[in-house]
């Protein structure tokens, strides 16, 4: 069973220690609130991380959907115990909503990032850079998708622009209404590998996984429809395989993970800024006023799109100042840590004239 879940001789190879620890391998496919679900060879299974997994582990080490782990199976329970998680080969992170300098991991093990943006009015390349660089970051393979083409006049030139901006990655135009790419999108699927569909709220992520799950989840429209705290992810499988051998993870958290920030993603993204910013006369060039400046060179040519430059610089703004911030944070926390352990040191040097 766990073959159809993407388990592979790499996999089993890093899992050599635990299976001699009389461990059994698997992966997190739902995270409810109670337990984890996890495939096995002995099939799904509840499972909890164990009290010393959670301990040691920290916060990026609990399980997330899309894991592979290493668990005990304590059928007379009915709830394994998992031991520890596999390193993984890929992960999408994003800051905790409560504290900057806490990475939260969403999701692992991604093969795909499939980046989902229509092609009607809502249309916005700048959103389109984000999600895009939230998906270099996580390390997975980015497709774009240009959704709703039958909406569009002209797909193919705003395919063309979409190309342009995309660092090189693969594009596809489709229509689920008109049956167009789905192929196209299967193909970037390998039997074993996982994808995930990531873009804003309405661009067609749910229709288009419907489409290439053959299989009918309108009941899952439906209840989401109607319920407006999105209760229908506890009642489904957050990794599901489909027909061509492929799996799709798909939970609320992954959708709109563009949003945030994405450093090393940037980079990728702006590959044509970083290599005009090589080309600059001076290393630490500021693109203000320096002489020999490519940036502005390309700026007043009109090589570089001015929102493209614009857009970068505020990305960059932003994550400089999250970055600042976690700094801050850190280093208040370890000054308070310098001063409790000073305090301590005191009351020992105290105790010990006292004595
Ligand atoms: N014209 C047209 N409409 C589409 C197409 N695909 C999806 N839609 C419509 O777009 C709307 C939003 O589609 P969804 O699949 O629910 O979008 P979503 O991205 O899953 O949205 P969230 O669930 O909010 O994340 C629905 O009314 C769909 O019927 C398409 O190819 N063409
Ligand atoms: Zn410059």
């Amino acid at each position: 069973m766990i073959d159809h879940y993407g388990w592979s001789d790499a996999l089993a190879r890093d899992f050599e220690p635990h299976a001699r620890a009389g461990y059994r391998p698997g992966r997190v496919i739902v995270q409810r609130r109670s337990a984890f679900g996890v495939a096995t060879d002995q099939g799904e299974l509840r499972a909890k991380p164990s009290g010393r997994l959670l301990h040691e582990a920290g916060e990026g080490g609990v399980p997330v959907v899309g894991d592979w782990v290493a668990l005990v199976p304590n059928p007379s329970e009915g709830l394994a115990t998992i031991h520890a998680v596999l390193p993984r080969r890929t992960a999408f992170v994003r800051r905790a909503a409560d504290s900057v300098q806490t990475l939260q991991v969403i999701a692992a093990n991604i093969d795909v990032a499939f980046v989902v943006t229509s092609m009607n009015a809502d249309f916005n390349a700048r959103r389109l850079e984000r999600y895009l660089a939230a998906a270099w970051q996580s390390g997975a393979r980015p497709v774009v998708l240009l959704t709703k083409s039958d909406l569009s006049d002209a797909p193919q030139a705003l395919a063309d622009q979409v190309m342009a901006l995309a660092g090189g990655c693969p594009v596809i135009v489709v229509s689920a209404r008109q049956g167009v790419g789905l192929d196209a999108v299967r193909a970037h699927i390998a039997p074993g590998e996982t994808c995930v569909l990531i873009g804003s709220s309405g661009v067609g992520k749910s229709t288009l996984v419907n489409h290439l799950s053959g299989e009918d989840r309108m009941a899952t429209q439906a209840i989401r429809e109607n319920d407006a705290r999105g209760r229908h992810t506890t009642s489904h499988r957050q990794l599901f395989r489909l027909p061509d051998g492929g799996l799709i993870l798909d939970t609320p958290g992954i959708r709109e993970v563009g949003l945030i920030d994405a450093e090393e993603g940037l980079g990728v993204v702006f590959d044509d800024i970083e290599r005009l910013a090589e080309a600059c006369r001076f290393r630490d060039c500021g693109h203000a006023n320096e002489p020999g400046c490519a940036v502005r060179g390309a700026l007043e040519n009109g090589a570089l799109d001015p929102e493209r430059w614009a857009s970068f610089q505020k990305l960059g703004q932003e994550l400089a100042a999250v970055e600042d911030k976690a700094e801050r944070i850190a280093r208040e926390a370890e000054r308070r840590r310098q001063l409790s352990l000073q305090k301590a040191y005191r009351t020992t040097k105290k105790d010990l004239r006292g004595a």
